[in-house]
């Protein structure tokens, strides 16, 4: 709702109510109307203030109300009557004004903002454009590149960038409300013909068709296909080259067509998913509501390669205390410097300075005697990994969190090194480790409530989304990639060559395909786990393995010392070690025809919609295995992983929200069809679970927990 009072007798204070960010659901709006037009009926009511409760200004539209039928007054009357009224009418903004929630201030006479309020148009985040005639304000209030730099990537901005940027009047320390009804009562009176934003000519530009020209290329690069941001460029173009109701038309124009899309949908499911993440739940009945994290004021950190520094840089910038320990000196130093430079370069980003007095290094384990929770780092062998552990459960105290950074290790199998598994729990972090959003945190079945909600809660805190998952070979992310990868492999066998298949994969929105990516990551990561796993052993037959199908490829490339972008050459070819400019490699191509040729392999002709099928349905498939394992909760645990770990389009929603998109007897066949072609592929076959939901009547992907329960109760 809105509230109405009155404050010193003549002004009109409005309080938008709508907990948790007082979204402006039908209600809101129509208290917005309600409360306008008394106070404009009161004679006694010289301005009016406009304010959230709650210390937040307003979230923007109710994003639950989309898709819906629509209620209530739409948003462009209700700001055009705040903009038309005769009264100055102020917002007072605090926490945050964004999306609606700003055009709502755009359409006020008069900004206030607390000095650490953020403001922002986040639409586009949304598959969506600032369609409450916030594309037409912007611009004209604050001009076109600012305007397209806010719309296009919907970032928040500072109250104090706000102000140089012209968004807001003043900016305050104190009482919010209480400098806007200052402020409002010392313009009282005064004409409003210069306030109102819609009248005001947006500002000219002398070289408008390059500006909108480089304008669209920088979205288009940038987008992968995503629409919105597109239609977000041509309605600031429509600002900038049309009169206010013309520019108006346009804008909504636009937002018809995304407000339908398979896009938005897909966008505005991935807000909720990387928020119903949070809501972790486990086989044995153990979920975030009922388990208490314990508070964690110091933590070590054990191994200080890449992993570890970026692990030491998040804690460290969280404000933790950090016992950073690396047994040899000589790393040891390495790393102080590395971390150290990579905390000042933060800090200078964020004009703050950098926490180096939160770290304490050592090269002596038995530093970390008194951390509240361990994270160890080192090598990814699990010998190391078992004798660090051992160490670990010698000097630290009782009760202290063992965690493991891994990236598919069994944790049980580690857990087992000590005394007490229950306090063992897998942190798997994403390179770089201090960048990167994503956290999986891993629980094996002796793992306690406490000790998952415990990793859970120190993710939020040092910025991770946090997805909790069970023990299995590879986790989500990494067993998930293991048959996209293989099928990656079988189409350079049958034919395709990395370009092609890596352009497919590219179209279809990811930032690298599977042979740029394995480049990046480096190819012998993967054969070092092929190795851990028996199948790269010598004499064995070479494209079978356990009576399926395997590609050796990724093995033989290794032999020659092409580890990718490091060595200066994988899939591709780098001009040096280290470049990462991939060109295609004729050595590679008459490589693969070579092997061809010694298998009896003829190649075909191998078109998009095969690679896509084989790659992405068996990546889902997988997906669908782990759902019915209860390795992951629910669809959207798999869909944050892979939009925040894996580079998966985020305008698609994530691989789970893209089979329903596709629909599920589609996948169903399709794999079908491959598996029949490839029987000796199992990850082609189609798992019991979508066959159970197929059979159920494909139910949309919010009602697949319903036929898990079912298929867990079966079991
Ligand atoms: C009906 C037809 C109208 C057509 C007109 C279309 C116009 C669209 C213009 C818009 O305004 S689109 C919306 C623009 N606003 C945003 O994109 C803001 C989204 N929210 C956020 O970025 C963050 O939530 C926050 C506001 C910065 C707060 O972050 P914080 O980390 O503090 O909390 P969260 O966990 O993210 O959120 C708490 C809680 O609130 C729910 N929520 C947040 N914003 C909205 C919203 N705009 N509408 C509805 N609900 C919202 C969020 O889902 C969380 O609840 P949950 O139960 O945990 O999911």
């Amino acid at each position: 709702m809105a509230q109405y009072t009155r404050i010193s007798g003549s002004v009109g204070l409005i309080t938008l109510k709508n907990p948790p960010v007082n979204a402006l659901s039908a209600v809101v709006r129509q208290g917005i109307v309600d409360s306008v037009e008394r106070a404009l009926g009161e004679p006694e009511v010289k301005c009016l203030v406009i304010c959230g409760q709650s210390g937040k200004f307003c979230g923007g539209a109710d994003i639950r109300e989309f898709g819906k039928k629509m209620t209530g007054p739409p948003l462009i009357p209700v700001f055009h009557a705040i903009e038309a009224a005769a009264k100055p009418v102020v917002a007072a903004i605090e926490g945050i004004a964004l999306g609606g929630g700003l055009e709502l201030a755009l359409g006020c006479h008069y900004r206030i903002a607390h000095s650490k309020a953020k403001l922002g148009l986040p639409e586009v985040t949304l598959g969506l454009l600032p369609a409450a005639a916030g594309s037409q304000r912007l611009p004209r209030l604050i001009g076109v590149p600012a305007a397209l730099d806010l719309i296009t990537t919907g970032r928040h901005v500072t109250a104090a960038e706000a102000l140089q940027l012209g968004i807001v009047d003043q900016v305050t320390d104190h009482n919010t409300v209480d400098a806007a009804v200052k402020f409002a009562l010392s313009v009282a009176g005064q004409s409003l013909d210069a306030r109102r934003i819609s009248t005001f000519p947006c500002p000219r530009l002398s070289n408008l068709d390059a500006v909108f020209e480089a304008a669209m290329q920088k979205v288009r690069q940038a987008a992968r296909g995503a629409i919105a941001p597109i239609a977000c460029v041509q309605a600031v173009r429509a600002a900038a080259t049309l009169p206010y109701a013309q520019g108006l038309e346009r804008e909504k124009e636009l937002m018809a067509t995304l407000f339908t899309s398979g896009q938005a949908r897909a966008l505005q499911y991935s807000f909720f998913a990387q928020r119903a993440v949070g809501r972790w739940s486990m086989p044995s009945g153990a979920r975030w509501d009922t388990s208490k994290p314990k508070p964690i004021r110091k933590a070590a950190v054990i191994g200080l390669g890449t992993m570890g520094r970026g692990i030491t840089v998040g804690l460290a910038q969280a404000g933790l205390s950090v016992v950073a320990v690396e047994t040899q000196e000589k790393q040891l130093m390495e790393a102080k410097q590395a971390v150290s430079g990579m905390l000042e370069r933060g800090a200078k980003k964020r004009g703050v300075s950098p926490p180096l007095g939160n770290i304490s290094y050592s090269s002596n384990i038995k530093t970390v005697g008194d951390v509240d929770l361990v994270i160890e780092a080192v090598f990814e062998d699990m010998a190391l990994k078992k004798e660090v552990f051992q160490q670990l459960s010698a000097v630290c105290r009782p009760g202290t969190f063992l965690c493991t950074n891994t990236s598919g290790l069994d944790i049980d199998d580690l857990a087992s090194q000590t005394p007490n598994p229950e306090l063992v729990v897998g942190m798997h972090f994403f390179a770089p480790a201090h960048v990167m959003k994503l956290l999986e945190v891993v629980y094996g079945p002796r793992s306690s409530p406490q000790a998952v909600a415990t990793a859970m809660q120190l993710g939020k805190v040092i910025g991770k989304v946090s997805v909790a998952v069970g023990n299995c070979q590879g986790f989500v992310g990494n067993r998930m990639l293991s048959p996209y990868l293989s099928q990656a492999n079988f189409l350079l066998e049958e034919g395709a060559t990395p370009e092609f298949v890596d352009q497919v994969l590219e179209e279809f929105g990811f930032a690298m395909g599977a042979f740029r990516m394995s480049d990046l990551s480096g190819l012998d990561v993967g054969w070092r786990v092929r190795k851990a796993a028996g199948l790269v052993v010598p004499g064995q037959p070479a494209r079978m393995r356990q009576g399926c199908r395997y590609s050796p490829l990724g093995d033989l490339l290794c032999e020659q010392g092409r580890f990718g972008q490091k060595t200066g050459s994988g899939w591709y070819q780098y001009d040096k070690p280290g470049s990462r400019v991939a060109k295609p490699d004729p050595w590679l191509h008459s490589f693969l025809e070579e092997y061809r040729t010694r298998h009896g392999l003829v190649a075909r002709r191998i078109d998009h919609q095969e690679v896509l099928e084989r790659c992405l349905y068996s990546l889902i498939n997988e997906g669908f295995r782990i759902l019915e394992e209860g390795i992951a909760a629910g669809p959207e645990d798999i869909d944050v992983i892979y939009v925040l770990g894996y580079s998966w389009p985020r305008h698609r929603g994530g691989p789970m929200f893209y089979a329903d998109m596709v629909g599920l007897t589609r996948v169903l066949e399709r794999l079908e069809f491959y598996h029949q072609a490839h029987p000796d592929v199992p990850s082609l076959q189609p798992c019991n679970l979508l066959r159970k939901l197929v059979a159920s009547g494909s139910p949309p992907i919010h009602r697949w927990r319903e036929v898990i329960k079912k298929v867990h109760s079966q079991l």
